[in-house]
């Protein structure tokens, strides 16, 4: 009897990569939620379910409370109850043989963990503002402690500032990526591609004005973002002092007196609006700005350009991975007003950490995420 055989094309077609073992910290945040949303429907992540992890526990436990209860949201029809939410551990993170792991924690708890993983082997794609800085002064604002200060000082170095816009291909090799924050990217995003190209007037200063829905603050409630505070209310905090700045400084390559970033509390849930004002050194038309824009973002997919005049509204961005930029050129072909939009939640923040997850995994960078 004829035995059968696979097809040629069937025994030569290319084996699909193994997806990576998946864990995620700080699921019950709400940076948490929206990146195990994004991961339980990833495209490459079919085969492989991450395993999702709450706050440290005895190494023995069972599930300390399932995905569904911490966010009804994610129930699929006919499953409450059905993803476990286990203590965080060491052993169950490796028995799971995790190869990567998102941390959606507070910066303290994402400093003390980036250290064990990586001496564990495993990639930490990192949301908190923990590792995002690299010089000390800029650091500082975090008041962050290291409990093997020479390993955080090598680690600190090597880390990569998770804007696959600005360092795709650094990210797609690192061992540690520093997740952006929300205001930062918004800002980063806008200013980037002018800064570059030298055609920015840095010495007359540039001024980003940039605006937040509360839920960039996270899950609990304080004074400044509880509803009887934030709510038919738009108020400017941390003037001089918001822990972005560093960012701007660090990957915009300027000095503190030649940007001011002021943030604002808006009255919605989730979305940030930017208004960045700079000056040009000289004369310029609006299709030189574009073409400059359209050169720097040709292969991000994420980044969607308005044609002048045209400007991004947070409306346009919510729920979606996308920084929404546009602009307004002066008639004097100098004053420039730059206006960029993000959810700050998505490409703010989980949005952002699965894009560099595809970059690390080899993956088309918008996968999972359109
Ligand atoms: N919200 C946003 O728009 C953005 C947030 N980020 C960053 O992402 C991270 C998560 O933010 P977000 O989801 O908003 O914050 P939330 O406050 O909503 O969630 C924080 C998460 O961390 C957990 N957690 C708190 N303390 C500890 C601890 N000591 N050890 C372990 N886990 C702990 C919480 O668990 P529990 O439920 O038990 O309290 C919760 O799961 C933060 O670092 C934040 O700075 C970055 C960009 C934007
Ligand atoms: C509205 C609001 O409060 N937003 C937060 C920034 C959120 C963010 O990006 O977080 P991390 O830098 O902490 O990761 C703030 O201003 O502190």
């Amino acid at each position: 009897m004829e035995t059968l055989q696979p097809s040629t094309e069937i025994a030569n077609a290319p084996t699909k990569p193994v997806a990576p073992q998946i864990a995620v910290a700080g699921v019950s945040g709400y940076a948490g939620g929206e990146l195990a949303r994004l991961l339980l429907h990833h495209p490459a992540l079919s085969g492989t379910r991450p395993i999702f992890l709450g706050r440290a526990g005895e190494a023995e436990v069972g599930p300390s409370t399932s995905l569904e209860a911490l966010h009804p949201y994610l129930t699929a029809p006919g499953h409450h109850a059905s993803t476990p939410v286990f203590p965080f551990t060491w052993n169950r993170i490796v028995d799971a043989g995790t190869k990567v792991l998102f941390l959606a924690t507070p910066h303290e708890q994402s400093r003390e963990w980036v250290p064990e993983a990586i001496e564990r082997g495993i990639k930490v794609i990192d949301l908190s503002g923990a590792w995002r800085l690299q010089e000390t002064r800029n650091r500082d604002v975090y008041r962050l402690t290291d409990a093997n200060p020479k390993l955080a000082a090598e680690l600190q170095a090597e880390a990569v500032y998770g804007c696959p816009e600005l360092h795709r291909d650094a990210i797609r090799s690192a061992r540690l990526v520093a997740n952006p924050g929300c205001y930062s990217t918004s800002m980063i995003l806008a200013l980037a591609p002018l800064v570059q190209a030298g055609l920015v007037d840095i010495d007359h200063g540039i001024i980003c004005d940039a605006k937040s829905g509360v839920s960039g603050a996270g899950k609990a409630a304080t004074a400044k973002t509880h509803f009887m505070y934030a709510a038919d209310n738009l108020s400017a905090y941390n003037v001089f002092g918001h822990r972005h700045t560093g960012e701007l400084l660090e990957q915009l390559h300027l000095s503190a007196d030649q940007i001011q970033f002021t943030p604002h509390l808006l009255p919605i849930p989730r979305g940030i609006l930017a208004t960045n004002y700079l000056r040009l050194k000289q004369s310029t038309d609006s299709s030189t700005i574009s073409a400059v824009f359209s050169n720097f973002y040709r292969h991000s997919p994420m980044v969607r350009l308005y044609p002048s005049p045209q400007l991004p509204q947070i409306q346009h961005v919510v729920r979606t991975n996308f920084c929404d930029i546009g602009f307004e050129l002066a008639s004097d072909g100098k004053r420039l007003v730059i206006v960029s939009c993000l959810d700050n939640l998505l490409k703010g923040a989980s949005g952002q950490a699965v894009q560099n997850l595809n970059l690390m995994c080899g993956w088309n960078e918008q996968e999972g995420l359109l």
